[in-house]
């Protein structure tokens, strides 16, 4: 498996988002945030959003819910056609049957942990998961400074997998740039996501093609 580059719109301008979308068609994953501004302290787009951009996005829908209640949640995000959902680990009751749901339903199945989650607290989960998502910057919003010191939570995550003969999705958000992306890689990182470092760039397809071949140069896998 190659490494994916995911774009967070989260960093477009939400008065053209379809215009934001079409410009970053040269990467692998589209990474939409939806925030509800309780889970955490900022509210971006919902449900009737995520739907319409399913159906003019070229690429696949990778959605990380920053939001509380995903056990209730997540399942519609999968109807409404993501082909990734991400649920946080703190704001789930029941993350096993969140992620049964998911897969049933065609999406892939991934757990998200904040900063202050211990790695260890997911381990257990991984069998019913096809990825994990480290965050590498307090969930909420996009320009932060990246956590170098998240890398041992991906070489953990990354030894467990191969422990299990798995081939796990790990997804490495905030922060990411031209001078962090090898180091996510080389800790085990393989889907990356980058908001202000691509929607910030005159030409976002030169940079998703910068930060791609930064990212391979280090990808052994
Ligand atoms: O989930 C989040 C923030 O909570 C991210 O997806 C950000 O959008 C990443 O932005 P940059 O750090 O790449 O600017």
């Amino acid at each position: 498996m190659g490494i994916q580059i995911a774009p967070s719109i989260l960093s477009a301008d939400f008065a053209n988002l379809e215009r934001d979308i079409l410009a970053v068609s040269d990467a692998d994953w589209l990474h939409v945030d939806v925030m509800d501004g309780h889970f955490v302290p900022n509210l971006t787009l919902g449900l009737p959003v995520v739907e319409r951009l399913a159906q003019v996005s070229p690429l696949p829908l990778d959605v990380h819910l920053m939001i509380d209640d995903p056990d209730r949640w997540a399942p519609r995000y999968a109807e409404i056609g993501a082909t990734s959902v991400t649920f946080h680990l703190e704001a789930a009751a029941d993350p096993r049957t969140i992620a049964a749901d998911l897969r049933s339903m065609g999406a892939r199945a991934s757990c998200a942990i904040k900063p202050g989650t211990p790695v260890e607290d997911v381990l257990p989960l991984l069998d019913t998961l096809d990825m994990v998502l480290v965050m590498t910057v307090e969930p909420g919003f996009g320009g932060q400074a990246f956590m170098a010191d998240m890398m041992p939570k991906l070489r953990t995550l990354r030894a467990a997998a191969e422990a299990a003969g798995r081939d796990l999705w790990l997804q490495a958000d905030g922060g990411v740039a031209r001078d962090t992306i090898q180091t996510v890689v080389e800790a085990g990182g393989d889907v990356l996501v980058a908001g202000s470092a691509i929607y910030g760039a005159a030409d976002r397809g030169a940079e998703i093609g910068a930060l791609r071949a930064l990212g391979e140069a280090v990808h052994h896998r």
